[in-house]
């Protein structure tokens, strides 16, 4: 079932003297992927802390499935929401999975296979006994997107995810986002580079001078692309900036991208002329 699990009502907040956000609206529904892409300062991680209960708006309301974030006790912060905003403190002498147990045991959530699996998902190994002070800048953003999604969370919050992850490791964060968000999660991610967010969201908003607005059309047409090989699903990623994997369908990995294609036949010669060719094209308004 659809629903709104992510809503900001008529939201606005300031910090110092800086008006941030200005009458804020913004919903997204089960599954949902949107990008916030803005300079430096624009107001990104207000939003999303706004979102994660760590800060309150001065006017207009903040939903998150289904309660109102409210300022006072920790009991009031949303629940089943995950979350990389601020860098969990990790502890420099435990491994990467000591540090995500201890992290569980706190939120009194431990699943101890779903914590290795979402090691395995953001491409650590957990048995690696490594301390963490001798990870690699890529490895400590990916553990902390690991610690994320380690409680399988409903609704996901990451800041500037990307940061630091080289080629293939952007790879396998689309592939887990389009993942996620096909089981329902509602995720909103920022980002400053505009070409990363198109990658992973199905709408990227952009922030300045506290205003939200949409960057690309919500009812632009959507392709679901049908391939013959893995090997297509990277030619698409490379010419496609908004595709993203999204499964298989009948045993052929599939994905989907936003586009102003005509019709599916204009979608096909476009892919040919850059040597691809897929099984199937299905254009949906
Ligand atoms: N606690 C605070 N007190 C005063 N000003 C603040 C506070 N927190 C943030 N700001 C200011 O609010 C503005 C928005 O900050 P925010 O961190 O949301 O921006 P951002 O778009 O995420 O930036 P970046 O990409 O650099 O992280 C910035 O000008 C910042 O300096």
């Amino acid at each position: 079932m659809t629903s709104i699990l992510i809503e900001f009502r008529n939201v606005s907040k300031t910090l110092g003297s800086k008006h941030v956000l200005k009458n804020v609206h913004l919903s997204l529904a089960t599954g949902a992927v949107i990008g916030i892409t803005g300079a430096s300062g624009s107001g990104k991680s207000t939003l999303l802390r706004l979102a994660s209960g760590l800060m309150y708006a001065d006017h207009g309301e903040v939903w998150v499935s289904g309660r109102k974030v409210r300022p006072g006790v920790a009991g009031n912060l949303p629940e089943g929401v995950g979350s990389f905003i601020e860098s969990p403190v990790f502890l420099p002498t435990l491994s990467g999975l000591q540090n995500l147990t201890m992290l569980a045991h706190i939120q009194g959530k431990v699943d101890a296979a779903y914590i290795r699996d979402s090691m395995h998902r953001v491409g650590l190994n957990p048995d690696n006994n490594s301390a963490f002070r001798t990870y690699s800048p890529s490895m400590r953003q990916r553990l902390g997107i690991a610690q994320a999604i380690m409680e399988n969370p409903g609704v996901l919050l990451l800041d500037e995810p990307t940061h630091g992850l080289d080629r293939d490791e952007k790879h396998l964060f689309a592939d887990l986002i389009a993942e996620l968000a096909g089981r329902g999660t509602a995720v909103m991610i920022s980002s400053h580079v505009q070409e990363d967010i198109y990658r992973y969201c199905d709408r990227v908003y952009s922030l300045a001078e506290g205003i939200l607005r949409p960057l690309q059309q919500h009812r632009e047409r959507v392709w679901t692309i049908i391939t013959n090989s893995q090997e297509d699903i990277g030619l698409l990623r490379m010419n496609i900036p908004s595709f993203r994997r999204n499964g298989w369908i009948n045993s052929n990995p599939a994905g989907i991208c936003t586009g102003e294609w005509e019709n599916e036949e204009e979608l096909f010669a476009f892919l040919a002329l850059k040597g691809i060719f897929c099984v199937e094209i299905r254009g949906e308004h």
